[in-house]
């Protein structure tokens, strides 16, 4: 009987062997459908950086000083600005973060050219819709932005350009500097008793909807998201779309660029507007198609219109910029010393934090789950990466693993458990030891889909003391066959269960077999007729192979007949030795499993 496992090896930047980082990793082999056994590959370990080098940090637009020094603290900081996509992507595989604005497309390419080494990018502002959050998802790389510094500049630029254009401000500078004196061209409009629709009520949309109650205008607004007692509670009425649109004598956007958002001012919307109707854009220029706005100019429809974001910046040879009714800043919406020291401090603080491995709070791609959770959580986080790498390597040859069912027994009501983290962690442990991917809380989720992996989860509720989170997790592995028979429950699936005793992961099950070993080290699961002296065959054949036995557990069916023996040993056995122990005559079946 032979014995075989992959190997699985952790290179989290943190000592521990599995860390509560959201960037825990990996190394080795081939496909799910490929048996831990055949097909082994090794790949080469990369390290994002060892323990004591400082990581480098990209910072690829103006970047607040506040934000850079403190950069400088903790990493190798590289400002290079105006790089070309080229550039960018030549520079990154030297990169672990990069910080952008605005103005860096972060594609695609820029994660694939990374190699891997890539883990932050941070955002230093709100809209992330010029990071392809899809490809960093794909490639673990945790995203994370700036989303509450710059609120109060962008709100303060909307209501500028909002009473600028009203009473023509830049339009009649222009004229003076050209030596003009135009006092009846340039008669305004009045704001006070006008309707002003706030297009999406978030953090901007909010605070400019609060500053124009102050200018004595008329406030509704339109967020099919946002709660309609927020809106109240500043005297504004949530309404629908088409009311907003079709009622206002002002509107002001504040959405994301979203595929739900893109040019969602468009000919068929303008066409339902009040006639002279005046628009403000301090959100993203793509959420209006900008010919169509220029027709609803020329027409009349619109009045005037003041921007400050364009769908592509800069604009070139643009009708828009130049059309007369019209008032551009070059995206100035979040540019104030004040938020821009802020938002520096704050996307730092985010990326430093990331690189130390902690889940950051303003993560755009990965779940969020609180710190106290997370300190519950940790022991079972670690049994549910083993039980998943146990799980997996059990697995038989050509056996191609698709549907995995997870049970969490737990004395907690169903809302009381965030199991996210430990799917993740489970999935990590059943891809890392038979892939080359590495799987982290950004990207378990995508990797397990894209590998057609189905992991169901549920929930057995126990009687007892809800204090502790959780009491067992269960991993059951269907529709394959087992490398060790015995690791099949009655019902045909590889079943392993564990618990955390004392805080250390503990396997408790192995099919339909009790078992006690702490998952630290390897294991050796062996299936032997229950028989006198087992224990010491087995125990000294290990001790001539100078192999550590940590731990010796027996689970039987009944006396002298079968019996699971699991023992936890903290020095790989040879394989002559693993041939030894497969030659004790009693010895049924028995198997090698790395943690
Ligand atoms: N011009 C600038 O310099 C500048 C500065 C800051 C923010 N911004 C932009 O302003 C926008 C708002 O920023 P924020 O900080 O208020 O963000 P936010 O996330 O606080 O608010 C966005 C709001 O949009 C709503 N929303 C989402 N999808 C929607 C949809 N399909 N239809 C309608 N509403 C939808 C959400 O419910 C949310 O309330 C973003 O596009 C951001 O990039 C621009
Ligand atoms: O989304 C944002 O935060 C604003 O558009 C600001 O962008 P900027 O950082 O390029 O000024």
């Amino acid at each position: 009987m032979a014995a075989s496992a992959s190997s699985a090896i952790n290179l989290s930047i943190k000592p521990s062997h599995t860390s509560l980082s959201w960037q825990t990793h990996l190394s080795s082999t081939s496909a799910l459908a490929v048996s831990p056994l055949s097909g082994h590959r090794q790949y080469p370990r990369f390290v994002i950086y060892a323990v004591g080098d400082k990581p480098t940090v990209l910072v690829a637009e103006k970047l607040g000083e506040a934000g850079v020094n403190l950069l400088k603290e903790f990493a190798d900081v590289d400002c290079s600005y105006n790089l070309t996509p080229e550039e960018l992507c030549n520079k990154i595989s030297l990169c672990d973060a990069l910080i952008v604005r605005s103005g860096t497309k972060v594609s695609r390419e820029v994660f694939e050219s990374s190699g891997g080494r890539l883990k932050v990018v941070g955002r230093a502002g709100v809209g992330i819709d010029n990071v392809d959050l899809a490809a960093a998802t794909e490639h673990g790389c945790l995203v994370v932005n700036a989303p509450t510094a710059n609120t109060v500049a962008a709100a303060e630029h909307g209501i500028a350009l909002l009473t600028a254009m009203a009473r023509n401000v830049a339009q009649a500078d222009a004229s003076v500097k050209a030596g003009k004196w135009l006092r009846n061209k340039y008669v305004g409009v009045s704001l006070v008793g006008k309707t002003l629709a706030v297009m999406s009520f978030g953090k901007v949309g909010s605070e400019v909807a609060r500053r124009a109650k102050g200018l004595g205008m008329h406030v509704i607004a339109h967020d099919p998201y946002a709660p309609a007692d927020r809106a109240r509670a500043i005297g504004v009425e949530l309404v629908s779309f088409d009311k907003a649109i079709s009622s206002a004598d002002f509107i002001s956007l504040h959405m994301p660029l979203t595929p739900a958002t893109n040019k969602v001012l468009n000919d068929e919307t303008f066409s339902k507007m009040k006639k002279g109707v005046r628009i403000v854009n301090v959100a993203r220029g793509g959420v209006i198609d900008e010919d169509a706005l220029v027709r609803a100019l020329d027409a009349g429809i619109v009045a005037q219109a003041a921007l400050d974001v364009f769908t592509v910046e800069p604009p070139k040879d643009s009708k828009l910029v130049q059309h007369e009714n019209v008032t551009a800043t070059p995206h100035l919406g979040a540019s104030t010393m004040e938020a821009q020291e802020g938002v520096a401090i704050e996307i730092a603080e985010a990326v430093v934090g990331a690189l130390n491995g902690e889940l950051a709070a303003t993560a755009v791609n990965a779940p969020m789950v609180p710190a106290e959770v997370l300190s519950e959580l940790k022991p079972f986080v670690a049994l549910a990466e083993k039980l998943g790498r146990l799980a997996v390597q059990l697995v038989a040859g050509g056996s191609g693993v698709k549907s995995v069912k997870v049970t969490y027994g737990s004395a907690r009501g169903p809302d009381d458990l965030d199991t996210r983290l430990l799917r993740a962690m489970i999935t990590k442990g059943l891809i890392e030891p038979i892939s080359s991917s590495f799987v982290n809380l950004v990207n378990a989720d995508f990797t397990a889909k894209q590998r057609g992996l189905r992991i169901a989860e549920q929930r057995s509720l126990l009687n007892g003391s809800p204090e502790s989170p959780l009491e067992f997790i269960q991993v059951q592995i269907s529709s394959v066959e087992s490398k060790f028979a015995s690791a099949l429950s009655d019902s045909g699936e590889i079943r392993v269960e564990g618990r955390v005793k004392d805080g250390i992961p503990h396997l408790t099950k192995v099919g339909s077999f009790e078992v006690d070993v702490s998952l630290e080290g390897s294991i050796i699961l062996c299936r032997q007729v229950d028989q006198p002296g087992m224990i010491g065959k087995v125990g000294s054949i290990l001790s001539e192979g100078n192999v550590n036995v940590s731990f010796m557990s027996v689970g039987r069916v009944a006396p002298r007949k079968h019996a699971v023996m699991a023992i936890g040993v903290d020095d790989q056995p040879s394989k002559e030795i693993l041939k030894r122990i497969g030659e004790i005559p009693a010895v049924e079946e028995f198997v090698y499993l790395k943690i």
